[in-house]
């Protein structure tokens, strides 16, 4: 179980609480207005951020003081996830050796595994400039495939692509997901990514991150907040 117990945040006039509970291997879309905090919520879950009051808790155990590298968590944003400089052999090698230094044969082996799983077998010597946006996806997915941590943290990863990309990106994250058995946070601004993708919603608004209930519940009878974010707020 991810727990955020109990949680505030504060920066500015800005002010995000949360008090909630997400499942291991569970899909959780992210939700609300523009400004509201859902990238606040996903960096305070990546350690980015760090909480005024309150816990987070893995598996029960207490993460609130662990620096990024060392939580459970994988993140994945819209733009710089890959170094530019570096080919993709040695993009996703970082995920396998963080400090850098050549990989053992096995290691090589997993990195080129990782790219064949997300369909960019053979492309190891690429560098990402030489690759189309949606490849660049792919590669940060495979390097996530890689650090193989149990929950994955996606900041609206997928927003500069088309639709029909899009959804494709999401199915492969579906398919990762279920292979790592991750809890998935998504940040998204579309309904339709959140029916697609995930079986629960967290909605962020007025700040307060709510805790999560089944997608389909949400959008069929959605609540003052939501109805008003998706336009659909009556006169
Ligand atoms: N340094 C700061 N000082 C004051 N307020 C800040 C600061 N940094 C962030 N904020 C506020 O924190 C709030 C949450 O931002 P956040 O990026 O988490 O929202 P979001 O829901 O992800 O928005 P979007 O959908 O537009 O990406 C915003 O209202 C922002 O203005």
């Amino acid at each position: 179980m991810l727990t955020l117990e109990k949680l505030t945040y504060g920066v500015g006039d800005y002010r995000l609480a949360a008090d909630l509970a997400l499942p291991p291997g569970q899909r959780v879309a992210v939700i609300g207005p523009s400004g509201a905090g859902k990238s606040t919520l996903l960096d305070l879950v990546a350690g980015f951020l760090t909480p005024a009051t309150g816990r987070i808790l893995w598996q029960g155990r207490d993460i609130t003081a662990s620096p990024p590298n060392q939580r459970p968590v994988a993140m994945l944003f819209q733009e710089n996830n890959l170094f530019p400089h570096l080919d993709l052999a040695r993009n996703l090698g970082l995920a396998l050796r963080p400090g850098g230094g050549r990989l053992t044969a096995e290691e090589a082996r997993k990195v080129e595994e990782a790219l064949a799983r997300v369909g960019l077998g053979g492309m190891s010597a690429r560098k990402p400039g030489a690759l189309s946006g949606g490849q660049q996806s792919r590669a940060a997915l495979a390097r996530v495939l890689l650090q193989a941590r149990p929950i994955l943290a996606l900041d609206e990863p997928f927003a500069a692509l088309g639709p029909a990309l899009k959804m494709q990106m999401l199915d492969l994250v579906t398919e990762v997901a279920a292979e790592l058995g991750a809890l998935v946070l998504l940040v998204s601004h579309d309904p339709q990514d959140a029916r697609r993708f995930a079986q629960q919603t967290v909605l962020v608004a007025e700040g307060q991150a709510q805790p999560p209930v089944a997608t389909e519940n949400l959008f069929d009878s959605p609540p003052a907040a939501l109805r008003a974010y998706l336009g659909q707020e009556r006169p």
